[in-house]
């Protein structure tokens, strides 16, 4: 247990900036967040490209939840490792079990190399989960409350809700059922940014607190939930030269996120 939970920690912040990043974000809007996910975030398309190959949207949007669950300790960016994943189980798609599926993929893959024994002993916690659910369960899931997905992987997996993996697993299986559904389901104010590098190191040009607790508190203040807030910085925090040009082309704000990249 840490202390924080007793005494008001005062963090250093730059309230210049972070008025700054609230005017911007205010401007960009979830509609700019949603242009982005759709047709710059080059994950998106990876999963696109993935359940076309598939035809079948319980095995892919479960396949999704499953690599979301092993996407940490990477060995490349990204949007790499999610094309890897959607390239391999486009040609090999699993028959059965998506943990033995795992087996096979993780100790050749190129961009995801590390503790490999411990993410396909994840999945193989993770599997009875996933078996226990058909479309319609993956349908509820997607249109009556994205948090109930995150609180069952949660307590399948003994984690924080707040972990990572879990709330990255939600943001992932909401492009999944966006693509395979159909329709826009804006992601719930209360799940939290996923704390990864990339958002680490930019939460720190503003603050030395915790990202779960600052993007938590921008989400409020611009009404723009916490994971679509992640889907406009992650991209172009990435700097690929393919997600900048894809941003000029398709985001009217685009000098805008530019600048919120450059804050
Ligand atoms: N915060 C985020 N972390 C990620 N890791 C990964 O592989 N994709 C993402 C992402 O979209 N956001």
């Amino acid at each position: 247990m840490t202390l924080d939970r007793f005494v008001r920690i005062k963090y250093r912040s730059d309230d210049e900036k972070i008025g700054e990043l609230v005017r911007i974000l205010g401007e960009l809007g979830l509609d700019c967040a949603r242009t982005i996910e759709e047709k710059v975030d080059l994950q998106f398309d990876a999963l696109r490209n993935l359940r076309e190959n598939l035809g079948n949207d319980e095995l892919f949007i479960k396949l999704v939840v499953a690599n979301a669950i092993v996407s940490y300790q990477l060995s490349a960016k990204g949007e790499q490792w999610w094309w890897e994943f959607s390239r391999y189980f486009s040609a090999n798609p699993p028959g059965g079990s998506i943990a033995e599926a795992y087996s096979e993929f993780l100790p050749n893959s190129r961009t995801n190399r590390r503790i490999v024994a411990g993410k396909i002993r994840r999945l193989e916690r993770l599997e009875p989960f996933l078996e226990s659910l058909d479309v319609a369960a993956l349908r509820e899931y997607y249109f009556g409350g994205m948090e109930r997905l995150r609180d069952d992987l949660a307590g399948t997996l003994n984690s924080k809700k707040s972990a990572k993996t879990i709330v990255f697993a939600v943001k992932m299986f909401g492009y999944a059922g966006r693509i395979s559904f159909g329709e826009f389901v804006p992601y719930p104010m209360t799940i939290e940014i996923p704390d990864d590098v990339r958002i680490n190191a930019y939460t720190k040009h503003f603050t030395n607190e915790p990202p779960v607790s600052f993007w938590a508190r921008i989400a409020e203040e611009t009404g723009i939930p916490p994971l679509h807030i992640d889907s406009i910085l992650w991209p172009v925090l990435g700097g690929s030269d393919e997600v900048l040009r894809r941003l000029k082309d398709h985001c009217g704000k685009s000098n805008a996120v530019l600048r919120l990249a450059s804050l």
